[in-house]
């Protein structure tokens, strides 16, 4: 059965690269981060041909359906669907707002980047978006291109937009208050999560910033 939305605020993870070449390590780097307070997980995955992507995507699924954690598909609509997954995050040039919502149907979780744009957001909110990101609050050796995004436009956001909103980039669990404070109901994590040399106990510093904040 499919997660429910909106999940509560707090964490979103999102898979490292490196963990992606060996499916044990990848279990145990998302059990962890479960074990620690995870709300919400991407498999984010460019290394790997799409037998194997499937097939851990559906280990990683299996896994989220047990601690009630939607999982989300990164880029790749057709394996969302093939999954079952709860959802996809499409960037910029991914597939289409429209296509997804046809594809994957009206409970799918579709998260859209907005970068710094505003009125990406609005597009994303008016086309029946799940979620919104924007990014990089801070410079990201994940996605060092990233552009910058500020904490006063996300304010803006958060006084205008009426669905959930996630911030990324460059996150670390001391860096999450302010966006938290903000409006930011997910902080998006790859490094600072994933990289910990203490998973579980990174998950639970991100979502000791959340303390006191129920659903979006
Ligand atoms: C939660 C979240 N926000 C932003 C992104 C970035 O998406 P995109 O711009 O498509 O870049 P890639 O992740 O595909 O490199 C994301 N994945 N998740
Ligand atoms: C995948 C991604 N998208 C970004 C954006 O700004 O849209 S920043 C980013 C990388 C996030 O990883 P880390 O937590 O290691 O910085
Ligand atoms: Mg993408």
């Amino acid at each position: 059965m499919s997660a429910p939305w909106p999940a509560p605020r707090g964490l979103y993870g999102i898979t490292a690269e490196a963990d992606c070449g060996d499916a044990e390590r990848l279990l145990a780097a998302v059990t962890a981060a479960l074990a620690g307070g995870l709300r919400l997980l991407q498999y984010r995955d460019k290394r790997n041909p799409p037998e194997q992507r499937a097939a851990l995507g559906a280990a990683l699924l299996a896994r989220c359906r047990a601690a009630g954690v939607p999982l989300i598909v990164n880029d790749d609509i057709e394996l969302a669907a093939i999954l079952g997954a709860d959802g996809v995050h499409l960037g910029l040039s991914d597939g289409s707002l429209a296509e997804a919502r046809a594809r994957l149907g009206p409970e799918a979780i579709i998260g859209i980047t907005c970068a710094d744009s505003l009125e990406r957001a609005r597009a994303a909110a008016a086309g029946g978006a799940s979620y919104v990101a924007f990014g990089a609050f801070f410079p990201s050796r994940t996605k060092p291109n990233a552009p910058p995004m500020t904490l006063e436009r996300l304010r803006q956001a958060r006084a205008e937009l009426h669905l959930p909103i996630c911030a990324i980039g460059g996150i670390s669990p001391e860096r999450a208050p302010p966006l938290v404070a903000a409006g930011a109901d997910y902080v998006a994590a790859i490094e600072g999560l994933f990289g910990a040399a203490d998973i579980r106990a990174a998950a639970r510093a991100y979502a000791a910033a959340f303390d006191g904040r129920g659903a979006p």
